[in-house]
């Protein structure tokens, strides 16, 4: 296991994680390729959270193993930025100390890159982080942990505090930074239309086990819509069938609108079918 250059940026092998008797993620099986954008999606309690800890190096696998950027989680900090669920800030620091700090601690830092976030974001550099709106800081902790210029950028919940607009303007930034550097970002969301947007590869979890994986082009060829499935059809769950859409059913490469019609089926559609299908 672990071989190939260069290493995915994440790689996991029965990963299990536990608190007492409560297991949080069971026998994690994955694999992400470098240069994705990865959306992980799941319900409350999936174990979104602790598959991203796990990869950060915070918390420690029960049993299982971990790599990241072919290497233990946490040992490669330089290589990996993180901005977990809270967006946590120095609440007694202005967002220029921020800046200051991020360039003494990160050999890579890019100045200039943090200094226009904050002008673009309007953010006032005299500003304590403790007196920002939600919003602001997430986009303070959001700006440091990509002013790294990591390798891996690891975002919990990056949006949720965002608005519609800062929202849109902070996925435009970080596809940019990403395919600018050749980077992975994996980022956990429960907005599966801005998933839909910006991921090139999914991986959903339920009940701590992962549900489904892989490249999002790739499971959307491998599912179709079938509103009235034949006998034997392998359903994932309601008109969501597993197998690619049959050649010949007369809407085969067409986009089908109607939740009705057969045909190829969206992201969203998907993801809920194998969240119900997790759920029985
Ligand atoms: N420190 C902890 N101690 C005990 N149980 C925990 C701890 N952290 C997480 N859990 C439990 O592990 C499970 C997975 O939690 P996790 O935070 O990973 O889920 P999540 O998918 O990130 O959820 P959400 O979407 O609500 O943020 C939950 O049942 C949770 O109660």
């Amino acid at each position: 296991m672990f071989t190939s250059a260069p290493p995915p940026a994440l790689e996991t092998e029965g990963l299990t994680r536990r608190y007492g008797r409560r297991t949080a993620l069971a026998d994690c099986t994955l694999r992400v390729p470098p240069g994705r954008v990865v959306g992980l999606v799941g319900p409350n309690g999936a174990g979104k959270s602790t598959l991203l800890q796990l990869a950060c190096g915070l918390i420690a696998p029960t049993s299982g193993a971990v790599q990241v950027l072919g290497a233990r989680p946490g040992t490669r900090l330089d290589r990996v930025g993180f901005v977990a669920q809270d967006t946590p800030v120095y609440a007694t620091l202005t967002v220029a100390e921020h800046l200051r700090l991020g360039a003494r601690l990160n050999p890579g830092w890019d100045a200039a890159f943090a200094q226009r976030r904050v002008g673009a974001l309007g953010l006032d550099p005299k500003q304590r982080a403790g007196r920002l709106s939600g919003g602001q800081r997430a986009q303070l902790a959001l700006t440091v942990a990509a002013a790294k210029r990591p390798e891996l950028l690891i975002l919990d919940e990056p949006v949720a505090a965002l608005d519609p607009l800062a929202r849109e303007g902070f996925l435009r930034t970080l596809i940019e930074s990403v395919t600018e550097l050749g980077a992975t970002a994996i980022l956990s969301s429960h907005l599966l239309s801005d998933v839909e947007r910006v991921c090139d590869h999914l991986i959903v979890l339920a009940g701590g086990r992962v549900q489904l994986a892989g490249d999002v082009t790739a499971l959307l060829d491998a599912h179709h819509r079938a509103p009235a499935p034949p006998p034997g059809a392998d359903v994932v769950h309601g008109a969501v069938v597993r197998g690619p859409l049959p050649a010949g059913d007369g809407l085969h490469g067409a986009r089908a609108e109607g939740a009705s019609a057969a045909g190829p089926v969206r992201l969203e559609e998907l993801v809920l079918a194998y969240l119900r299908d997790g759920a029985r």
